[in-house]
């Protein structure tokens, strides 16, 4: 969150660097991978090549990916930017297999994570400031353009496949008390959901937070407010939802978004709203919700744009914000909190062979709450 010395000493490191093209004197490997090639989104099993491990970086076996709705979105090409083939995959939970020789933060066995970026320009004002998760210059973790690439005219592969080399700052630390299967989707979920309640205030106990959409990170975001001592309201299209987001994920109220008398109910009652939801839908609803000066926290990316009514937010003096993903301070730190407060995501595991029909129901909301695939047991290495 706060600017830190060490986001100032990356940039003075990234300024000393030699061009990517003196610092590649690796060579190239070859690991499996899982790719869509067109917008159908099928995911076959691909060859794909990594750098071999340069001065600054950390190779990664993967063990546990989880699947972001962003990963559907993308492979579906719904945000019209896919470059296929696209190898998804930000929510990457691994071990440490080897090192640079500048990397003194992690050594061989070391559990690790990555999540959305694997770059930045280390030089911008959001860069300097510690959210390098603005930085114009930002490199995903996958389909987007790859400066370190061995070759120039690659995109960026993500984590399902069998192996990741990542700069060492875009590499976080995962406490023994996180399990790797269920803190893999802490890497973008987490972090996308943790980061802003901090940076607006969502996080101060009696305070009345709300979540709108109960998947992969509205979970995470009822775990969170609780774990901050926060009264969260699940407000969800999905009735049958109710009883498992009461009894077993802690939330204190459950709204239904379609019944006009439940969401009456809780009018003017909330200091702000966590949107997570996937696809688009009438926002005047969940503004009445919020209590005067409240702010609604946009975090999801439908395909289609938002239609929002100008008294919803002026009456009232609302406020909208977005956000996206978190800094990697911001994630070391959740991770950290995460594992400190016992929160880690409520996950389906699958095998690689499994991850079509995953994506199938993701996309009907058919999941409790976010399918991570088991890389390290069930992909195979040729
Ligand atoms: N800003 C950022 O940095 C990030 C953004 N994202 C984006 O956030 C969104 C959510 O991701 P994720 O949690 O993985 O997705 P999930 O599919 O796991 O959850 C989305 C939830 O949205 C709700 N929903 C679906 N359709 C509608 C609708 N028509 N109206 C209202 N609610 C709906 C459903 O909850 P319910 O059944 O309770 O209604 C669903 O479970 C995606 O668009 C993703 O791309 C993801 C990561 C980072
Ligand atoms: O799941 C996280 C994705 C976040 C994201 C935000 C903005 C953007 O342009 C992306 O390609 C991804
Ligand atoms: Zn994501
Ligand atoms: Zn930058």
């Amino acid at each position: 969150m706060a600017p830190t010395t060490t986001t100032a000493a990356a940039a003075a490191e990234v300024a000393e660097k030699p061009p990517p093209q003196q610092q590649q004197q690796q060579q190239e490997r070859e690991v499996m991978g899982l790719a869509a090639h067109d917008a159908s989104g099928h995911l076959t099993p691909i060859r794909i090549t990594r750098r071999n491990t340069g001065d600054d970086d950390v190779a990664i076996k993967v063990l546990y990916c989880g699947i972001c709705h962003s990963d559907l979105h993308t492979i579906k090409n719904e945000w019209r930017n896919a470059v296929y083939p696209v190898v998804p995959g930000h929510e990457i939970a691994g071990v440490v297999t080897e090192v640079g020789k500048n990397v003194t933060k992690f050594a061989a066995g070391d559990s690790v994570g990555v999540g959305c970026m694997v770059n930045t320009c280390g030089a911008c004002e959001s860069c300097a400031d510690g959210c390098e998760n603005y930085c114009p210059r930002i490199v995903f973790t996958y389909n987007s353009v790859d400066h370190r690439s061995p070759t120039t005219t690659t995109t960026t592969r993500g984590g399902y496949s069998g192996a990741v080399v990542v700069d060492r700052r875009f590499v976080v630390r995962l406490p023994a008390a996180l399990p790797l299967d269920r803190g893999a989707p802490l890497l973008c979920a987490g972090v996308t959901v943790y980061a802003p309640m901090r940076q607006h205030g969502l996080c101060v106990p009696g305070k009345h937070v709300g979540v709108v959409g109960l998947g992969g990170l509205g979970h995470v975001a009822v775990k969170f407010g609780k774990a901050f001592g926060m009264k969260v309201t699940v407000i969800s299209t999905s009735p049958g939802k109710r009883e498992e987001a009461v009894e077993r994920l802690g939330a204190d109220g459950f709204l239904v978004s379609t019944n006009p008398s439940e969401m009456k109910s809780a009018m003017g009652t909330m200091h702000g709203i966590i949107n997570t939801a996937s696809a688009s839908t009438s926002m005047h609803p969940y503004f009445a919700l919020l209590k005067p000066k409240g702010k609604m926290i946009l975090l999801g990316l439908p395909e289609k744009p938002l239609q929002i009514p100008p008294f919803a937010l002026v009456g009232g003096g609302k406020t909208l914000a977005g956000s996206c993903m978190g800094s990697i301070s911001d994630t070391q730190e959740m991770i950290d909190f995460a594992a400190e407060h016992g929160v880690a995501a409520d996950i389906e595991l699958i095998g690689v062979d499994e991850v079509n029909t995953a994506m199938e129901r993701l996309a009907k909301g058919d999941v409790r709450y976010r399918f991570v695939i088991d890389i390290g047991n069930t992909l195979k290495s040729d």
